[in-house]
């Protein structure tokens, strides 16, 4: 199951209504911190780098869609996506990442909306849709509001290249294939600054949740 479900939050009945958070922010800003506290706090979370990774499992559509576009370098020898082959086509090659997100951005819409709609149904107060690409493949319409996780250029490379082991260029080819951080902040409802400890972090959250929760 990919949505993190929480009882906490959960109160069943038909004036419940839903919050759907957007949260998004650069490669290795923070949002899977971010995502994490939300969960402890009761928050049922969407992540679109999960299901992602359905839309590409063997067999499923994303998967043949790849094969058929750039052909059987992209696999693995046991039929599996090569993540590594993928990433260095789409980081490096901007026409190539656009064909790419064509094919997989409406397979993963489609399937974290019918996320969505299952705990609505089921009256889930906080919803985290937390998706990298969130302004780019123009999810805010499904938001009640977004929330963006911000931090320096440099914290953000620095975690980058030590948490994925990536030279300078690899980190730097990343980032570069991602919004412009001002652009992000300026379209965010709500920013948090991950610079610092991931407790001030968390703090900042907790005033927000009280913002949007009361
Ligand atoms: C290229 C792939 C195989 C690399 O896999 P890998 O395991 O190394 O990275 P992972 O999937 O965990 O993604 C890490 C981060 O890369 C960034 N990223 C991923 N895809 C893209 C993209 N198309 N454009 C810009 N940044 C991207 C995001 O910040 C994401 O959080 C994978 O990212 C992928 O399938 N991307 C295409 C689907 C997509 O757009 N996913 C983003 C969520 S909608
Ligand atoms: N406040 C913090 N202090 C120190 N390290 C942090 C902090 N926040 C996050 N990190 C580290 O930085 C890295 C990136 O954080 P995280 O995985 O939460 O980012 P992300 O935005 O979800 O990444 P991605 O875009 O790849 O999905 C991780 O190794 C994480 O442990």
């Amino acid at each position: 199951m990919v949505v993190k479900n929480n009882e906490f939050l959960q109160i069943s009945g038909d004036f419940n209504m839903t919050y759907v958070l957007g949260l998004t922010g650069g490669i290795a800003s923070g949002k899977s911190t971010v995502s994490n506290y939300l969960y402890e706090q009761g928050a049922v979370v969407i992540d679109a780098d999960i299901v992602s990774r359905q839309v590409v499992r063997p067999e499923a559509k994303g998967l043949l869609a790849l094969v058929s576009e750039f052909g059987k370098q992209i696999q693995n020898e046991d039929g599996t996506l090569n993540r590594a082959a993928l990433g260095e086509i789409i980081f490096n090659d901007q026409k190539k990442r656009d064909v790419v997100n064509g094919l997989l951005h409406p397979l993963i819409k489609e399937e974290m909306l019918n996320q969505v709609k299952f705990a609505e149904e089921k009256g889930v107060d906080l919803v985290v849709l937390d998706i990298p690409l969130l302004f780019e493949s123009k999810c805010e319409q499904y938001c009640d509001a977004v929330l963006v996780v911000d931090v320096s250029p440099e914290t953000q490379k620095g975690r980058l290249m030590r948490r994925n082991d990536f030279t300078q260029k690899e980190a730097q080819a990343r980032i570069d294939s991602q919004m412009d951080p001002a652009e992000r902040k300026k379209r965010a409802d709500f920013v948090v600054n991950n610079d610092a400890s991931e407790e001030q972090t968390y703090q900042q959250v907790d005033i927000l949740l009280e913002d949007i929760l009361n």
